[in-house]
């Protein structure tokens, strides 16, 4: 890959709109020309900046590291679960949560160490829990009572302990697209806190022979901006916290506040990382100040703000059309089977082409997918220069939930991945072909 100068950065630390732009005019990701990356490895292609990814864990452990409190990052895996992802999270010192049996078996098959994987999930299957519990992960975050008798049962058969959180639904309304809040009262996931479930389960747990329960665990949601949520969240924990630890005697040593820090899509984001933690921590640290309770560890779950900035989709531009006085339209050789994001929460997203990253917009043009719905749209109305032959589109923020959504609707392959760093670029992920969409397909038999 040629060297090139780079004479335009709009990178701060916050933005994932990294358009950095060689002097021939390409997009450049993680040192790479990503024109040139799809010659080599086709479209779609997502590709990581893969210092960046390093770079975002990093300011998270600096915060942590500047307050001096305990803590653990644990990489919420299903932001983007590859075992090239795995390996690096946590090479970059971060634990990992998973929430399936498919999540436990790619962190463990890329090397992460049994006891540095938590497990999530609100129904999780008896043979997963088997599994979390053969392997000896780290701890499970039990969900409900269902899932709190089901695992007592598998760890005492095996004759096991086991070191569990629970979830709880704090009742925080997180300020979110409602399918992506998950603190609220009315929500499948965790104990209710403010009907006693929560109290309840840690009673039980304190008689559960096989199970330690280590501390607490609340995730309010996703693409939050608004510290305010996990403070009201850190604050209504440190109560049953003070019930489990002090009045139970609970081992308790864990408050897990989730993830859910929001990340910049468009202009329109400003997403305050560092400064949501901060206050989280200053929040624990004066309501367990107040309480005279030793400060647990705080946890942190990231998954979107870790994966989804690095990210960036490359497509080739295909068929275009003007509808006279409404909208024009240029479609791209993927959709919502790499990015279901703007079906499912109205999304939005930025883009240039990267083969002329620093073109002049000349019109709006709304990027469609080439499936079978109408729905299956990248941005509405993305301001771009007129779209010319060979063009390739570059979405940015696509790191994080993105792959890790995929679908083969209309048997489509999923793309491949590649991680650039230091203008080299590695294949992280191989493209699927078509003949991967039928290896497990029987043709009829006996016909
Ligand atoms: C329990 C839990 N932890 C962590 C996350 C990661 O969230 P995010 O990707 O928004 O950081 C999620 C998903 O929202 C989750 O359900
Ligand atoms: N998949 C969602 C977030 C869900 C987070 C997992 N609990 C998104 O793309 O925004």
């Amino acid at each position: 890959m040629p060297e090139q100068e780079v004479v335009a950065v709009r990178e701060s630390d916050h933005s994932s709109l990294q358009a950095d732009i060689d002097t021939n005019h390409h997009l450049r990701v993680g040192g790479c020309d990503a024109v040139e990356l799809t010659k080599s490895y086709g479209t779609p292609l997502i590709v990581y900046d893969e210092e960046r990814l390093r770079r975002t864990i990093r300011a998270f452990h600096e915060v942590f590291q500047r307050e001096r409190v305990e803590y653990q990052i644990s990489y919420a895996s299903k932001a983007f679960c590859t075992m090239a992802m795995c390996q690096l999270v946590y090479e970059e010192g971060c634990g990992i949560d998973v929430v399936s049996g498919g999540e436990l078996y790619t962190a463990l098959a890329s090397g992460v160490p049994a006891h540095a994987i938590h497990m999530h999930g609100n129904n999780k299957t008896p043979d997963e829990l088997e599994y979390a519990v053969r392997e000896n992960i780290g701890a499970i975050i039990i969900d409900n009572f269902y899932e709190l008798s089901l695992l007592q049962d598998i760890a005492a058969a095996r004759g096991r302990n086991v070191d569990v959180l629970i979830r709880v639904a704090p009742g925080v309304e997180a300020h979110t697209h409602e399918f992506i809040a998950t603190g609220g009262q009315d929500s499948k996931f965790g104990f209710d806190l403010s009907s006693g479930q929560a109290g309840e389960a840690l009673r039980q747990l304190s008689r559960a022979e096989n199970l330690r329960c280590v501390g607490l665990h609340s995730h309010i949601g996703s693409q939050i901006f608004d510290a305010e949520g996990f403070v009201v969240a850190v604050e209504r924990l440190a109560d049953l916290y003070h019930f489990g630890a002090i009045e139970l005697k609970l081992p308790f040593r864990v408050l897990n506040v989730g993830g859910g820090f929001g990340i910049q899509y468009t202009d329109e984001d400003a997403p305050p990382v560092s400064e949501t933690i901060s206050a989280i921590v200053a929040t624990a640290k004066e309501v367990f100040g107040r309480k005279e309770i030793p400060l647990p560890t705080l946890w942190i779950e990231p998954g979107r703000s870790i994966a989804g900035p690095a990210g960036v989709t490359l497509y080739q531009v295909g068929s275009q059309k003007r509808v006279p006085g409404i909208r024009n339209y240029l479609a791209i050789d993927g959709g919502m089977t790499d990015n279901p994001r703007l079906a499912l929460y109205g999304a939005k997203y930025h883009a240039v082409y990267a083969n002329r990253a620093d073109a002049t917009p000349e019109d709006a043009w709304s990027v469609a997918g080439k499936c079978c719905e109408s729905g299956d749209m990248i941005i509405w109305d993305a301001p771009l220069p007129n779209p010319q032959a060979g063009d390739i589109l570059a979405v940015f923020a696509t790191g994080a939930y993105n792959y890790s959504m995929a679908s083969h609707y209309n048997r489509i392959p999923k793309p491949a991945v590649v991680f650039a760093r230091n203008g080299k670029a590695e294949l992280v992920v191989q493209r699927e072909t078509w003949a991967d969409l039928v290896r497990r397909d029987m043709p009829l038999r006996g016909k």
